[in-house]
């Protein structure tokens, strides 16, 4: 094993126009280590993943790999074969077969010879312990597989540092030991990884060292069982003290109140069965679930992204035209998305415009949109929601991932819904921009809207009154606040009593 940095990255500086995305920063990965690049939204962790994969040439610095200086601008095979980025979003050909993808890109001259193709994948796989059925397509596997895959690819191109953005994002809890479990054997093998996350709590079980940037500066670099969650946090927002903040229910709602919301023997075929919700005023309800468990399908439904099987919903007792989204926001139905694809924001608009595209019939007289009211509401959201921008005018595509997610939240709310909608809303938020958020949900709820939050991120859950918890399609148990997170995390994977 080479006794070089899997990964020396040094007095790296990116421009975006007048942003400066990274200023002179540093980045040590040793082989066999799995280092962590954490900090706030926007601190330069995408930018500076995009410079060590070859994907963003660098205005100044130098990456080396292993010693040696980096493969020049350009020559992808070449700096496939140092580095590879495993992204949420997979970089896999859906329609393909899997031994197809591993050797995309390097089929031998002449003609084909799939039987040996698949062997080879199958070797391939084993080698590197993937249970994977090579004949099967890339569109066929699990999150969990097709990240497996991925990685056997990038260490069959040669690659030793293989970077994960946010790899847990869609796993269940399962999957994530899985996954843990996995990069621990290949990191034995001498393997590298550099990990992206906004789970603190992932970052200690996982890894050896971390490298904490802010506004797109280096502050530190140390091993993370020499540095306490305070002091971690504390280095990502400047600021002493670390996170205090627990939610906490404050249960205000009023139990004797008509519900906000109603679901009647709603239910989605294969998603979940038919069941009954009623969420009062002032009540922030959970629809706690992993991957499969319906939750997500459950809020989609509610918020008319997709028709029910059977039942009905209603807003105020009137009942919401099923399985569409412009009826669902006229009923007052407010909906965050998961960030998956920053569903529905337009890429060239401003931040201004995304964030009023439901109200721009609200924000002048007789439809006409006055640019100053647009620019005053996006202010306010960018306030309270810390969305970090230069300003209401600059293009929501030169925002970092999780600012993009808080502009979907800022839209959500600008119609200030009678009943918000919200799946995995904190899901690529930074730990101080996620306190933030919460916080505003259950502002919109003390104001006397219902709010349902559907997630399995225990923090997310926190500030719920009362909690679902669904398996396979049924709501598995129930609770009030006071649930600890054991029970909880049970529940959510089937192991549950119902109380
Ligand atoms: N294509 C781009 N055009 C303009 N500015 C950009 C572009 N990409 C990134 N930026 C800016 O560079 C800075 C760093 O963004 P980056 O995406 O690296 O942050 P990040 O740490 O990965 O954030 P997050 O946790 O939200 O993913 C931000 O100010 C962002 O607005």
């Amino acid at each position: 094993m080479s006794a070089e940095p899997a990964l020396d990255a040094r007095g790296i500086v990116k421009r975006f126009g007048p942003t400066l995305a990274l200023d002179s920063v540093a980045l040590t990965v040793r082989p066999g280590e799995s280092h962590a690049l954490v900090g706030r939204n926007g601190a330069g962790k995408s930018t500076l993943v995009g410079v060590v994969t070859g994907l963003h040439r660098p205005d100044a610095g130098t990456v080396a790999f292993a010693g040696a200086p980096a493969p020049a601008f350009g020559d992808r095979a070449g700096w496939r074969s140092k580095v590879a980025c495993v992204y949420q979003r997979s970089m896999v050909v859906p329609e393909l077969t899997v031994a197809e993808n591993l050797f995309l890109n390097r089929f031998e001259r002449g003609p084909i010879r799939w039987g040996r193709l698949r062997r080879r994948a199958a070797e391939l796989l084993a080698e590197y312990g993937v249970n994977v059925d090579p004949g099967l397509r890339a569109r066929e596997l699990t999150v969990e597989q097709r990240q497996f895959v991925e990685i056997a690819r990038a260490l069959s191109f040669g690659a030793r540092l293989i970077v994960l953005d946010e790899p847990t994002a869609q796993l269940d809890a399962r999957g994530i030991q899985r996954l843990f479990g996995k990069l621990r054997e290949l990191q034995a093998q001498g393997v590298a990884f550099l990990f992206i996350s906004h789970h603190l709590q992932e970052v200690y079980e996982l890894c050896t060292a971390v490298t904490v940037y802010r506004d797109a500066r280096h502050v530190l670099t140390a091993p993370v069982a020499e540095l306490a969650k305070d002091d971690l946090v504390a280095a990502m927002t400047g600021e002493a003290g670390g996170t205090s903040w627990r939610p906490g229910a404050r249960a205000r709602r009023a139990s004797g109140a008509a519900p906000v919301l109603t679901a009647e023997g709603l239910a989605l075929d294969g998603e979940f069965e038919p069941l009954d919700l009623a969420v009062r005023p002032g009540e922030v309800l959970g629809l706690a679930g992993a991957a499969a468990s319906g939750a997500t399908a459950l809020g989609e439904t509610l918020a008319g992204m997709r028709r029910a099987s059977a039942g009905r919903i209603a807003v105020r007792g009137r009942p919401v035209r099923p399985g569409s989204v412009p009826h669902a926001l006229d009923a007052g139905i407010g909906y965050i998305p998961e960030d998956r694809h920053r569903q529905g924001l337009v890429p060239l608009r401003s931040v201004a415009e995304n964030a009023t595209l439901t109200v721009t019939d609200q924000l002048g007289p007789w439809g006409t949109v006055l640019p100053s009211r647009t620019r005053e509401f996006a202010r306010s959201m960018i306030a309270s929601l810390d969305i970090k921008t230069r300003g209401p005018e600059q293009s929501v595509s030169g925002l970092s991932g999780g600012n993009q997610q808080k502009v979907v939240v800022a839209r959500a709310l600008a119609r200030r819904p009678v009943a918000l909608v919200a799946v995995r809303p904190t899901a690529g938020v930074d730990v101080k921009s996620k306190e933030a958020l919460l916080a505003v949900v259950r502002r919109v709820a003390d104001q006397g809207s219902a709010a349902v939050i559907v997630s399995d991120e225990l923090d997310d859950l926190r500030v719920c009154d009362r909690v679902l918890a669904l398996f396979h399609g049924r709501v598995v148990a129930e609770y009030d606040s006071g649930w600890t997170d054991r029970e909880l995390v049970a529940a959510m994977e089937g192991v549950g009593e119902r109380p």
